[in-house]
């Protein structure tokens, strides 16, 4: 049997719980049969127990029993204190059971009781304060959590420690809510009933006091709501609403229409009904499970639809009595007994008019309805009918951890009864700004709105916080890293003004414009524009932050290795980090030709080549040569930024960003701070710019997006970098030919013959595949693998490569090699070419199984031809008729932007940057980037706002909590 442990030392609200746990132990152990070995020193207190317990069967704890009637033949002080125990348990006062002790005599008893029953330790308590029901909060948390309507949301005068039925009903079918089983742990745990908040330390003057206790609604514990019994908040504790904040953002999963009720009803219909109770009755149908029945009749009037009466006077209206049967179930056996089942019966009393809301499920007898999911409004009389059958939506709320939508939805309603009206962090100019309602009326309009409107608009301004803090968040810790006030305001104007400043070309390096010289083209006007923007960033003693986008084939790398040569003539030097190792390799060769055709410079810039392959001893060689300043620009992968790595004068990292560089290996960067001491031996710097600021700087950063990322991702992506748009393509460059075809005989005949029209005229074909193997599961997947013979029989003139990631780096390397050179001439391939391969002779793109790759990617694998002067073309297979659809799109539009948009629009933000990068975006609960992403802007702006007033915060105390509450700087990385 359950061991009960009654401390008396503890804080009286708690007491006052433990008191009550005690008390149902009691009663229900009485209940099993126990009841007669109790022994009171008053007659009718034990009569009320029995009166109360006498159909059960359950039976008493043992030591609790034992102390009860060892107390009998105890001292008379003994004996009341523990009766007063129980008295208090049982509602009565201690006077009604026995005399008021002198305090000597309380604390010889007290004593002695201590060595008698070491089970429980007596403290010096009043016990009054253990038992007294008023205390049911403190008053600390009465102070935050107290509004002009909390009265009638305190706990409903049941019987002390009954649980609620309406509240507890839809949670006990997944909790098994052995009343028994949480005894000790609850009453042992008194700390919870104070207010606790999880807050970090908000500082607040005494003015701001109430709106800051305001504020700190959110943050208090669930178990701080007036209203809830411990064990509901216990539950809603275990199912992770450990916060006011996280109950009201348990958000409606959708909102039904409510109607008001009408003629013709159709089942599973949301309607909203006004009746009086005809009947109401709370069966006990087994020993463990009872249910109430509430019937109400609704008159509704109506115009007669039905075609046989339409005879009648159109203005006619007729009447219909509609029964409703309001059902409420209830498990375990505590709500079996008599007098719970009365109270429930009780509370909807025959003749009370009603507001009844619901889904109704019609039952055989004709105008009969059933509701199990209702809500119930009893009116003060008949005329407030018409008020409150108004249309509404009707909140569809998901169940969570077992708790049902139900209980979830009540204690929700709950909490917006007491929800602060100036709880709100946002300055007023923010909101009255962007047209937002206020945060409690944005709380109100989700959970309780009277109508879609109001629920689009709370909707909105839940979603603007969202993105709102998260670029406060990202713009505050750049602020916080820069040192002055002036460079604070510079930087933020930068974010207002994004395409600001420049430098001219005819002021670039030496080394830069010999490089431009030794391009064998002329840079388009917007690469010529993105790299005089980003010079004139690394000209700042400001760490640059900055991503360059643009569609596939338009030239970034270009830029970037301009970027480089701006930093290497300053003395600096350079790395540059390729997603791949091919990528690597690509970048280093092509960077390699370009300066041996450079001329007229006196010193060249050193080049090196570092990747996962690189063998041991050259790698220590190379990071040796980083280290002593003698490489000044280093191609390379993730390698670059390995724990071993030191380099001498890093000014810049350029990194590709399909590989997401976040934050994190930012800081990685940025710890890779150069010494003052070496500077790179190709030190001919034309600049003199160089101060000993400079030298402590962090490292600037280009981030290269090969996806057009849409600027709401973006911004959701990095928040704090700069834009740089390459929006054009190299003169000469003839669009790419998109063909879709059904993977039947009949397309792929055509794909065979459209190739070998394409090899015969010289040109070199991608064939790619989804899959590297043959799949049993996926048969139907076409492999790069198993398709290499099949193709080297269908082209036996020309030679094949085969290249996938599961190969060797130097059989990769090779593969790519031998195609770039045209000895061979087709490559089937997996994804892996889909990111940056640069091979300007390849002039048609094959892709099997197409409708397995996202829009984006398949515009990325376009993006591999088409890249010189020939004309290609890209020839999409999908594998069913269906698949086609989404295909034609790629088919319509070569617009890279356009295309991930609409990627965005169709499969969210995962698929557009792929599972890497996806897991790099932060996660919003209402908002989905892809339809909200106007939103993100307009929260971006007002940040930038906010910190413009005030860099620091400081004028916003309020904001500055929640954001640290919403956004702990962990979080944000670095
Ligand atoms: N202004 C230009 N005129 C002609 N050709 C150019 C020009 N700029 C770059 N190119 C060539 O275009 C091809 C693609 O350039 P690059 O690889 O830099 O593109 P990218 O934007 O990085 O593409 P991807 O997104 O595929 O990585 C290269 O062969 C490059 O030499």
């Amino acid at each position: 049997m359950a061991a009960v442990t009654l401390s008396l030392v503890q804080p009286p609200c708690s007491m006052c719980f433990a008191g009550r746990r005690l008390r149902s132990v009691i009663v229900i152990q009485a209940q099993r049969g126990n009841w007669s070995k109790m022994r009171f020193s008053n007659l009718f207190f034990s009569s009320k127990v029995w009166k109360i317990t006498y159909r059960s069967k359950h039976s008493f704890p043992d030591n609790l029993l034992e102390q009860v009637e060892k107390c009998a033949n105890a001292r008379l002080e003994t004996q009341s204190k523990l009766i007063s125990k129980v008295a208090a348990l049982m509602e009565y006062d201690d006077d009604d059971v026995f005399d008021q002790k002198s305090d000597k005599q309380v604390k010889e008893e007290l004593e002695s009781a201590c060595k008698r029953f070491p089970a429980i330790s007596l403290g010096y308590s009043r016990p009054v304060e253990l038992y007294s029901r008023n205390k049911f909060s403190e008053e600390a948390n009465r102070s935050i959590l107290k509004t002009p309507n909390e009265n009638s949301f305190l706990p409903t005068p049941m019987p002390v420690g009954w649980l609620d039925p309406d509240s507890l009903s839809g949670t006990l079918s997944s909790f098994s809510p052995e009343p028994l089983m949480n005894v000790r742990e609850e009453i042992s745990d008194g700390s919870s009933f104070t207010v606790q908040t999880a807050t970090s330390e908000v500082e607040t003057t005494p003015e701001e006091e109430d709106s800051a206790s305001a504020q700190l609604f959110l943050s208090c514990t669930i178990g701080s709501m007036p209203g809830l019994s411990k064990r509901q908040s216990y539950q809603l504790d275990t199912c992770g609403f450990h916060t006011m904040r996280k109950l009201l953002h348990h958000f409606p999963r959708t909102y039904v229409d409510l109607q008001n009720a009408h003629l013709d009803i159709e089942d599973g219909q949301y309607l909203i009904f006004v009746g009086k109770i005809v009947s109401s009755k709370a069966v006990r149908a087994s020993s463990s499970f009872s249910f109430l029945e509430v019937i109400v009749s609704c008159e509704v009037t109506g115009r007669d639809q039905n075609p046989e009466n339409l005879s009648c006077n159109a203005d006619d209206k007729v009447g219909k009595t509609f029964y409703l049967h309001l059902k409420r179930f209830f498990r375990g056996a505590r709500f079996t007994w008599q007098p719970f089942l009365n109270s429930i019966q009780e509370k909807h009393r025959p003749g009370d008019f009603v507001c009844v809301s619901g889904k109704v499920k019609a039952l055989r007898a004709e105008n009969h309805f059933e509701m199990k999911e209702y809500n119930i409004d009893v009116l003060r009389d008949e005329d407030e009918s018409s008020l409150s059958a108004q249309v509404r939506p009707y909140p569809i709320y998901p169940a969570k951890g077992g708790l049902s939508p139900k209980f979830l939805s009540d204690v929700i309603s709950r909490a917006l009864r007491i929800l602060p009206t100036n709880m709100d962090p946002l300055p007023k100019e923010i909101t009255t700004i962007f047209g937002l309602p206020s945060l409690h009326d944005a709380y109100i309009g989700i959970h309780e709105p009277k109508n879609l409107d109001e629920a689009d608009l709370a909707r909105k301004r839940l979603i603007f916080d969202e993105f709102f803090y998260l670029q406060l968040a990202r713009l505050y810790q750049m602020l916080q890293g820069l040192g002055t006030k002036l460079e604070k305001d510079v930087l933020l104007e930068k974010f207002k003004n994004p395409v600001l400043n420049s430098v001219y070309i005819e002021d670039w390096s030496t080394l830069s414009k010999s490089f431009v010289k030794a391009l064998p083209y002329s840079l388009t006007p917007s690469q010529l524009s993105a790299a005089s923007e980003i010079i004139w960033d690394l000209k700042r003693p400001i760490p640059m932050n900055r991503l360059l986008q643009g569609d596939v084939g338009c030239g970034k790398t270009v830029v970037a290795f301009l970027a480089c040569m701006e930093v290497v003539a300053s003395g600096y030097q350079a790395a540059f980090m390729a997603p791949t190792e091919l990528l690597a390799i690509q970048h280093y060769e092509q960077l390699r030709d370009l300066l041996e055709k450079m001329e007229g410079v006196s010193s060249k810039p050193t080049i090196g080549l570092l990747t996962g392959s690189t063998p041991t001893k050259q790698s220590r060689m190379i990071r040796q040569d980083l280290q002593s300043g003698a490489i000044s620009i280093i191609i390379g992968t993730h390698s670059l930024i390995a724990e071993k790595i030191e380099y001498s004068a890093l000014r810049i990292a350029i990194v590709d960003e399909q590989q997401r560089f976040g934050v994190i290996q930012r800081g990685k960067f940025n710890s890779k701070l150069y010494g003052a001491s070496v500077i790179s031996k190709t030190g001919s710097s034309d600049s003199d710019d160089t101060t000993k600021a400079d030298l402590n700087m962090a490292p600037h950063v280009l981030a290269m997006s090969a996806t057009p990322i849409p600027r709401s991702l973006a911004l959701a992506l990095y928040g704090d970098i700069s834009l740089t748009q390459i929006t054009d393509m190299p003169v000469g460059r003839i669009p790419v030919e998109t063909h879709i075809f059904e993977g039947n005989e009949t397309g792929f005949k055509e794909v065979y013959s459209m190739m070998l029209k394409d090899l015969e005229s010289g040109g070199r074909v991608y064939l790619v595949y989804p899959v590297i193997e043959q799949s049993e599961q996926l048969p139907q997947l076409r492999a790069a693998s198993a398709d290499l013979e099949v193709i080297s029989q269908k082209f036996p003139n020309y030679s094949c490569g085969l290249l996938h990631g599961r190969m060797k780096s130097d059989d990769k390397e090779e593969a790519l090699r031998k195609f770039r050179s045209g000895e061979t001439q087709i490559l089937l391939s997996t994804q892996v070419i889909e990111i940056g391969v640069d091979v300007p002779d390849a002039s048609m793109m094959v892709v099997m199984n197409a409708e397995r790759f996202g829009i984006a990617q398949l515009h990325q694998l376009r993006g591999r031809v088409g890249r010189g002067t020939r004309k290609s073309k890209c020839l999409l297979i999908g594998s069913t008729a269906n698949s086609l659809k989404r295909l034609n799109m790629l088919g319509k539009s070569s617009d890279g932007f356009y295309l991930a948009n609409i990627d965005l629009l169709l499969r969210g933000p995962g698929d557009l940057l792929g599972k890497k990068q996806s897991g790099h975006l932060p996660e919003f609960p209402v908002a989905r980037l892809e339809m909200d992403g106007n939103m993100l802007q307009e929260a971006h702006i007002a940040a930038l706002k906010v910190l413009g007033d005030s860099h620091d915060l400081e004028k916003f105390p309020a904001l500055r909590a929640e954001l640290s509450m919403r956004q702990p700087l962990c979080l944000l990385g670095d």
